[in-house]
């Protein structure tokens, strides 16, 4: 997959609300391709996670359309998403969703089992450089959530993709973590010559974006 487009694209609950002033609803072309990295930072309550929804296919609620290539997402199946969210889509969720009574490795390891991309000596030396070796072993539901939040970072990284979307990947991070995570990410996007869409409400890894946009 070389591009996501979206075209007009308003969430319903916006409908009413007249000219958004926002660099992506209601634009009439625009475009995130193929290896570049975008930086998109929103007030709270201006659509970041509604955003992430429609690019990931759980949400449709909106007016206008959000388009793979030239494939107009509404048309893909369930088999599809299920196929495009394992190798092209790759997501780490502001809220985490992971399993609290698996282990760290664990939670990690059920992502990369599905498509066996990454070596466990790679995920453990990760965790590593995240400063999160001495919790590998540990319930995620006894850590912290910035301890947490690198968890579920690596897992989004243990899989094929074109594009990764990062919801407020370092909301919970200190500052040198928070930069160490950023550019594990960037490495890793740059590697597999993929697009990396970072949301941000105020804290976001220092990367060269090639293009800021306002929600
Ligand atoms: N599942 C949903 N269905 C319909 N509308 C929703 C849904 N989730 C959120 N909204 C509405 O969409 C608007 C944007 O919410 P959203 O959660 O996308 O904002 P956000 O920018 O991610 O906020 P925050 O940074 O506070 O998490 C809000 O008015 C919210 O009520």
């Amino acid at each position: 997959m070389n591009k996501i487009s979206f075209e007009q694209v308003t969430p319903h609950v916006f409908l009413q609300r007249g000219n958004l002033h926002s660099d992506v609803w209601q634009q009439p072309n625009l475009t995130f391709d193929k290896g570049k990295f975008y930086l998109v930072e929103a007030a709270s309550g201006h659509g970041k996670s509604t955003f992430c929804s429609y690019v990931l296919g759980y949400r449709q609620d909106y007016q206008g359309t959000v388009r793979f290539d030239n494939t107009d997402v509404c048309m893909f199946s369930t088999a599809e998403w299920v196929n495009i969210r394992q190798r092209c889509v790759s997501q780490l969720f502001q809220e985490l969703r992971l399993f609290p009574e698996l282990t760290a490795l664990e939670n990690v390891q059920l992502k990369n089992q599905l498509t066996h991309f990454k070596s466990e000596t790679q995920i453990r030396q990760w965790f590593e450089q995240l400063g999160i070796a001495d919790k590998i072993d540990a319930r995620v539901g006894q850590m912290s959530f910035g301890q947490q939040q690198r968890v579920a970072a690596l897992r989004a990284l243990v899989q094929p993709f074109d594009f990764l979307l990062a919801d407020e990947p370092i909301s919970h991070l200190d500052d040198v973590n928070a930069e160490v995570l950023g550019k594990l990410m960037a490495d890793e996007a740059k590697q597999q010559g993929a697009t990396l869409i970072i949301t941000s409400i105020g804290k976001h890894p220092h990367l060269l974006y090639d293009k800021t946009l306002k929600l």
